[in-house]
């Protein structure tokens, strides 16, 4: 994630089921209107888990009734009479049978519809916490998004989203869960209160026995999201940087390293599926001990038999809550690291000039001014650029020039208002450019670098790039970068498929469509920074007097040739004073 972020940390929790508050926090902070959801959810799945106690202990009833004739005198059930006194539950079989079978349907209705919210929420979770951390990325600084590695921005929404909606979903089971457990009990504690006992001594057992567990799986959340990213992050530069990873023969470096870390995701995944079953096996442990303490002593225990059965089939079907109650405060914590990079990412402040409602511009009119402008990068020792004063003017052409990393690429983001300078100001027509709408004045610029960056997509969506630009409009602005000249004489011209290298294309030609994508929307301002050092001196000289031709157009170039710069009307030299005076 981040580079500069520290790692989460790995170390096992003090009080291991205070992860459920810290996760419910969390959560909270994410998805709104998350109580009302959650509790719904609880309720359904409760309430499946006492159609499921009221199945049991009919059934009990039912097997011992079933060889007796007519209506069953006393109460059917041992329990009932606790719950409701002396009204007479004397109840026949078919009814019996009609309260056994209405309770298992009212049962599979529940699981049925808790499972249906349950996905249709937990989709909609996953739906929004990725068009959020999409979003985001959007909306963060420029310069804060640089911090990123690229693969794990993509590995966060593609995957580590769903961590949001796992925990939501491991919550509302625990709900479920604890709430099943606490029914559960009360019915064992109304039948035979030692069998109840005894379970709630199972429960506190279990639920310590696996605390120690809490650390292992937090790390383990740590290691496989570590290794997953490792992979990506491999993937991702491999098909970034294929053609030199051929031309230096490093296919089976890159193979072997694949292959590795590719061990190292297995790895984690096998030790998960170790923990699980050695914790499965730990809570199957637990509960073949307290089965057969209930059975050792059973002769002992002043219970009705009847409801001694009753409360043990309980027990029984209790420890697949008690066993999912533990796993689920596990997972809690094995997701953990991926859950931590989601909320951090959207913890990113958005860039304060998406956010701000400053005043619209509709045009240039006058002159772009720098007044004893300075900037400096973050963490970095020295200013980029050191107390700048020069204006560019509305419909004219300049040329920015100085020796490379004299800062022209950083003026031409501040211009771009990608950063703001950290020193003096920025006016525009008299304008301070921090005043003015930061898309308006978008409106009004285009630009164009030295590396083009190419989408997947065939030449025509590679000019319009997802803007909404008449057909007319990109066949004009291929004509003026140049460009029409070898886009016609590919198979299927402006239809032909790229790809976001577009290996068949040269430097010169992606230049000419990264100038095309420029120029399409027949911008006010078109800045160009190196956007033709690519082309060859005559193509370039024919780019230049197209686009000059279209007069009234402010043109801003960067270029390390002096004959680009010398076809510009005003120039901007960012070598130090005392190096040009050395130069005359
Ligand atoms: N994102 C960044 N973080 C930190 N420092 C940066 C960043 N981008 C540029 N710099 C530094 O700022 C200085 C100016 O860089 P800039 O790219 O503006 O120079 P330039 O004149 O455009 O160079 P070139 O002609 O080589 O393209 C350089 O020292 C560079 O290392």
């Amino acid at each position: 994630m981040n580079r500069f972020r520290k790692p989460a940390s790995a170390k096992p929790a003090v009080a291991y089921n205070l992860i459920v508050a810290a996760r419910f926090r969390e959560l909270r902070r994410l998805v709104p209107a998350l109580r009302f959801k959650m509790s719904v959810m609880i309720v359904l799945g409760i309430l499946t888990g006492l159609s499921e106690m009221v199945g049991i202990t009919f059934l009990v009833s039912l097997v011992f009734l079933l060889g007796q004739q007519g209506t069953v005198s006393g109460s059917a059930v041992p329990w009932l009479p606790a719950f409701f006194g002396s009204i007479d539950l004397s109840l026949s079989k078919p009814v019996l049978i009609g309260i056994l079978i209405g309770s298992i349907l009212f049962r599979i209705f529940l699981g049925c519809a808790n499972s249906l919210i349950a996905s249709t929420v937990n989709h909609r979770i996953s739906d929004r916490m990725r068009d959020r951390l999409y979003a985001k990325i959007l909306t963060i600084p420029f310069q804060r998004f640089q911090d990123y590695e690229r693969s794990d921005l993509i590995n966060v929404i593609a995957t580590e989203s769903y961590a949001v909606s796992s925990a939501h979903a491991s919550l509302v089971r625990l709900g479920i869960n604890l709430g099943t457990i606490v029914i559960f009990g009360i019915g064992m504690l109304v039948m035979a209160w030692p069998i109840a006992l005894l379970g709630l001594a199972f429960g506190f057992i279990h639920n310590f026995a696996l605390g120690f567990f809490a650390g292992a799986y937090r790390r383990l959340g740590v290691s496989a999201l570590a290794a997953v990213e490792a992979l990506t992050q491999l993937s991702w530069t491999t098909l970034q940087t294929l053609k030199a990873v051929k031309s230096f023969g490093l296919e089976t470096r890159h193979q072997q390293l694949f292959a590795t870390l590719s061990r190292e995701v297995g790895q984690t995944w096998r030790r998960s599926d170790r923990m699980g079953a050695t914790t499965s096996l730990l809570s199957e442990t637990l509960t073949f001990a307290v089965i057969l303490t209930i059975i050792l002593s059973s002769e002992f225990l002043p219970v009705d038999f009847k409801a001694a059965l009753s409360a043990t089939i309980l027990l029984y079907r209790l420890q697949p809550h008690i066993k999912e109650f533990d796993s689920q405060i596990l997972r809690l914590y094995e997701m953990e690291a991926s859950l931590q990079n989601v909320l951090s990412l959207l913890s990113e402040s958005d860039d304060i000039k998406q956010a701000s409602q400053g005043e619209p511009i509709t045009r240039l009119a006058e002159a772009i001014v720098f007044h004893n402008v300075s900037f400096a990068y973050e963490r970095t020792n020295a200013p980029a650029v050191r107390g700048l004063s020069f204006s560019i003017r509305a419909g004219e052409t300049t040329a920015l020039t100085g020796p490379s990393g004299s800062g022209k690429t950083t003026i031409l983001n501040m211009i771009l208002d990608l950063n703001r300078p950290t020193q003096g100001t920025i006016t525009v027509d008299g304008r301070d450019l921090a005043t003015i709408d930061h898309s308006s004045w978008l409106q009004l610029l285009s630009v164009s670098g030295q590396d083009v960056e190419l989408m997947e997509g065939t030449v025509l969506d590679n000019i319009r790039f997802r803007r909404d630009i008449p057909d007319e409009d990109i066949r004009w602005a291929a004509d003026v970068a140049c460009a029409t000249e070898f886009i016609e004489d590919l198979p299927y011209g402006f239809d032909e498929w790229l790809g976001d290298e577009a290996i068949r294309l040269s430097g010169g030609q992606r230049q000419r469509i990264g100038l095309a994508r420029a120029l399409a929307s027949r911008p006010q301002i078109l800045i160009l920074d190196e956007a033709t050092s690519a082309l060859d001196e005559e193509t370039e000289m024919r780019v230049f007097s197209a686009i000059k031709q279209d007069a009234g157009r402010t043109l801003i170039v960067v270029s390390h040739r002096p004959g680009v710069a010398r076809l510009m009307k005003n120039q901007i030299d960012l070598r130090p004073p005392a190096a040009i005076s050395k130069l005359r």
